[in-house]
């Protein structure tokens, strides 16, 4: 925990008056918002998009403004989590299943910072299976691509049940043990029908904070 929030503290100095700040998802960037929260509390003037109902939710309870996507074109800065980082910054990311509104958030940030603590630095992606968030219409097929595709594909559940996630979708988690080539299994992977998006951010990620089990924290 301490790890993760340092991680977190050091990202949220970033974030100036005025900014539209994207809201990640997850144990790590809930320390994000709750310092965001805390500085909101004492005077920092911020609107925020969120990547998952849960982070809305804490927002709103934190008192941190929110804004609608359509009345802005860009966010300023984005703080989020990452289930792994490799040396080059490409991401697994969607543990915590919000990987579509991540992805739709980073795509649309001037700057994306990634807080982790120190277990999440690999280098190579793959040993966390990849979330690919599917549509529930002919999953099973889906399911068959991404098997072909060369990993072990597992529908995620969560209290006896297929996991669904904030748009109405599964998620499969997909375990290839490694990705040596992140960019090209990005696009095979959406490239079939059925998959909304997967979990590997290929050159989104703008800094890399890393905090460690000492609660010290470097910046990559
Ligand atoms: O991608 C995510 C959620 O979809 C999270 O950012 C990722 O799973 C890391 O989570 P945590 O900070 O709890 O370790």
């Amino acid at each position: 925990m301490e790890a993760k929030k340092a991680a977190a503290e050091l990202a949220i100095t970033e974030i100036q008056d005025g900014m539209i700040v994207g809201l990640g998802t997850g144990s790590t960037a809930y320390w994000a918002i709750q310092g965001l929260g805390a500085r909101v509390q004492n005077g920092l003037y911020i609107q925020a998009v969120a990547t998952s109902v849960a982070s809305e939710n804490l927002a709103k309870e934190l008192g941190i403004p929110l804004i609608p996507f359509a009345d802005i074109s860009e966010i300023d800065v984005t703080i989020d989590g990452a289930d792994e980082v490799d040396p080059d910054w490409h991401l697994i990311k969607g543990g915590g299943g919000a990987l579509l509104r991540e992805k739709i958030v980073a795509f649309s940030s001037k700057k994306l910072i990634i807080v982790v603590d120190e277990s999440k630095v690999v280098t190579q992606l793959g040993a966390f299976p990849l979330p690919v968030e599917v549509v529930k219409f002919g999953y099973e097929l889906t399911i068959r691509k991404l098997r072909a595709l060369g990993c072990e594909p597992k529908v995620r559940v969560a209290d006896n049940q297929p996991f669904v996630t904030d748009n109405g979708n599964y998620i499969i988690d997909c375990h290839f043990g490694s990705i040596p080539n992140p960019a090209e299994l990005h696009q095979a992977i959406n490239g079939i029908p059925g998959v909304v998006e997967n979990g590997l951010f290929i050159g989104l990620a703008s800094q890399v904070i890393v905090g460690y089990k000492d609660g010290s924290v470097r910046s990559l």
